[in-house]
């Protein structure tokens, strides 16, 4: 059984794990704390970025900077140690090498590349524990978790309403819907993601940037562009050096305007970039985890396509009356059909709220 300060470096392991959030795909984020027969804390660490190290070689150096030797010492860890090499090599090895006795970890690694740690540990003698505070971790971990599963990246739509649910006004302003808190805390969630994709409607009414602002040290995540005719000018914000920009267009878009601009090229449906194309080619890539900024008709294709995973809508205390609604086309026709929902979260945002929610089908699942 793992101890209280077990289970309180695992806390805080947890906490390490989430300060890379955004920045360690297609890796998941992960963190140890070592401790001795004590409790006391030898050394913390976490993985910072793919092809770096990983978050235990990171805290055993971490001990061995403080001048703490570590056999025999416990690791907590928020995911299994992996077991293979990829572009570092395997931490159950390390571990061992080091001369831990003792590993507890939350969430066992489905990664088929890299799964069998806790074997291997328990092979060389090591006492080794899984599943303490696996709940928590897995949450931190939620996108990773669920793209390597699936072999799809995690969706996440976010969007800005009026109360009554308007995206837009009648005659197509959109900008702002909700308060400065509100559209900073949108870069917070830009940060988390490893893309962030619109359609072209949102491209030609908004010519936005979508880069995170204001958060520093963020990675800033891949921006996509659907644009099925290649309609996109040259002088579009979205293309500018603040962070890469991808522009998927349908296989016989005429690019030529495009110099320099990477385009990605996928079959249509229906005469549209197809989506579950979009998304496996941003697997393929790397991409786990999509912030999908709109709009309404882009969404409501993503909602049609059993693509839309977590939603946070941002409401704001306004009225329109007319406008387009915040989902459009999602193909859903009676109230049994309505993709139902459990809110997870509710904040207050300035004068705005902010709701998480998550499908009642994926909420059954991951229980
Ligand atoms: N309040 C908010 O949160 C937001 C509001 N807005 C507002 O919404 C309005 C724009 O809305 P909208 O036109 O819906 O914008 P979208 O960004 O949803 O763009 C829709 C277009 O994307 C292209 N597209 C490419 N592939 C697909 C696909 N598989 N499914 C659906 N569309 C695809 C289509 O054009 P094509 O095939 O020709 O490329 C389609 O017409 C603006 O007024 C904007 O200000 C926008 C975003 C967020
Ligand atoms: N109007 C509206 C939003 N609109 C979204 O923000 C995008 C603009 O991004 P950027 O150019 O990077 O600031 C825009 O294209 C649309 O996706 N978001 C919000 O949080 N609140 C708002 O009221």
């Amino acid at each position: 059984m793992a101890t209280a300060t077990e289970a309180e470096a695992m806390r805080r392991a947890i906490a390490l794990a989430a300060r890379a959030l955004g920045a360690t795909s297609p890796n998941p984020v992960v963190g140890c704390v070592l401790l001795d027969p004590a409790g006391r804390v030898l050394g913390e660490g976490f993985h910072q970025r793919a092809g770096q190290a990983h978050a235990e070689v990171n805290a055993l150096r971490d001990a061995a900077a403080r001048g703490h030797a570590v056999r025999g010492a416990t690791a907590v860890v928020t995911l299994e140690p992996c077991n293979h090499t990829g572009r570092t090599g395997p931490c159950a090895q390390a571990l061992i090498e080091a001369g831990i006795a003792r590993v507890v970890y939350a969430v066992a690694d489905p990664d088929p590349t890299a799964t069998g740690g806790a074997a291997t540990l328990a092979a060389a003698g090591v006492a080794t524990e899984g599943g303490l505070l696996a709940e928590e971790a897995a949450e931190g971990n939620a996108a990773w978790l669920f793209s390597v599963t699936r072999g799809r990246p995690q969706v996440r739509w976010k969007y800005a309403a009026t109360l009554d649910g308007r995206s837009a006004a009648a005659d197509g302003s959109s900008r702002w819907i909700t308060s400065a808190a509100s559209r900073a805390d949108v870069h917070r969630l830009r940060a988390e993601a490893d893309a962030v994709v619109v359609g072209s409607g949102t491209l030609h009414a908004d010519d936005p940037q979508l880069a995170v602002r204001g958060i520093e040290g963020a990675v800033q995540p891949l921006r996509v562009v659907l644009d099925t005719r290649a309609t996109i000018r040259p002088d579009a914000r979205v293309l500018d050096d603040a962070a890469p920009t991808l522009v998927v267009t349908g296989p016989d878009a005429d690019t030529r305007h495009l110099p320099g601009t990477e385009v990605l090229r996928l079959p249509t449906r229906d005469g549209r970039v197809g989506i579950p194309e979009l998304l496996a080619a941003l697997y393929e890539r790397g991409v786990r985890s999509v912030l999908l900024e709109g709009g309404p008709v882009l969404a409501g294709a993503f909602l049609a396509a059993g693509a839309v995973d977590r939603v946070t809508g941002y409401l704001a205390p306004a009225l329109l009356g007319a406008g387009p609604a915040a989902l459009a086309g999602a193909g859903i026709g009676s109230i049994g059909e309505a993709l139902r929902l459990d809110i997870t979260e509710v904040t207050r945002i300035g004068p705005d709220l902010r709701l998480t929610a998550i499908p009642k089908s994926q909420a059954i699942e991951e229980n």
